[in-house]
């Protein structure tokens, strides 16, 4: 059933596909279980934007493709996307999440524990990914996932450039400023700083990218294995 207009969107403003869309198609087709049902409720209770059904699907598929043992991941919120990374993740595979929300941190701790999800799979930093992540060790980590404040992006582009091994995958939610970064006249910082992100990342020769247009916008980018990593 659509959404009405004036209800509390899961996703976020705005990002609620038009009824009868592709769009809407690729989130109808998505199932997701009590677990996610839950987190996702409670995403909507303590307003922590959750990604959208078919974008967690995304992430747990593209995950998986990459055979994915270390994740990062910007912006926790109440655990939706985590648990859809884990999801992808091998059983091994351990999820570090920053927030500076304390109340967000909560809320995905229990995500986790209900979804029988080991306390040693996740590590839930709470600070500001701009502090935290320059702690964070060089080529380490399988993927790097960005949703945290679009205005910030660019310098979370720069650091997750830096963390990400060869082979591994840049993913960055809300890439479009919900659809702004089409429009030419839209000169908004956060459009401004969603175009240097992706600026930033068709650069780089090292990295695949494409745009995902599934709920605010995913864009996926591949780093290309180093020579002595093809075998
Ligand atoms: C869109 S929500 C994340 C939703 C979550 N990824 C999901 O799909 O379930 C954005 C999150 O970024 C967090 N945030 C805000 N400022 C931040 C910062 N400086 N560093 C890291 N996270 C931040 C917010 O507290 C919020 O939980």
């Amino acid at each position: 059933m659509p959404t009405p207009p004036d209800a509390p969107s899961a996703t976020g403003p705005g990002s609620a596909p038009d009824p009868g869309s592709l769009a809407a198609y690729a989130e109808s087709a998505i199932a997701e279980d009590a677990a996610l049902v839950a987190a996702r409720e409670r995403a909507v209770e303590i307003g922590a934007h959750a990604v959208s059904p078919a974008v967690g699907a995304t992430l747990c598929l593209l995950t998986r493709l990459v055979d994915a043992r270390a994740v990062v991941e910007i912006g926790t919120g109440a655990g939706v996307s985590g648990l859809w990374l884990l999801g992808g993740m091998r059983a091994d595979g351990v999820l570090t999440t920053i927030d500076p929300d304390s109340e967000h941190h909560r809320a995905a701790r229990a995500a986790f524990t209900a979804a029988g999800i080991a306390g040693s799979r996740t590590r839930l930093i709470t600070g500001r990914a701009a502090d935290v992540l320059p702690r964070l060790a060089d080529d380490s980590y399988d993927v790097v996932f960005v949703d945290g404040p679009v205005i910030d992006q660019p310098r979370y582009i720069t650091e997750a450039l830096r963390l990400l091994r060869s082979g591994g995958l840049l993913l960055v939610h809300d890439a479009t400023a919900d659809g702004r970064i089409a429009d030419p006249s839209r000169t908004d910082p956060e459009t401004t700083a969603a175009r240097q992100a992706a600026l930033l990342i068709s650069e780089d020769d090292s990295l695949l990218p494409v745009v995902i247009p599934l709920g605010r916008g995913l864009l996926a980018a591949a780093r290309t294995a180093a020579p002595a990593d093809e075998v």
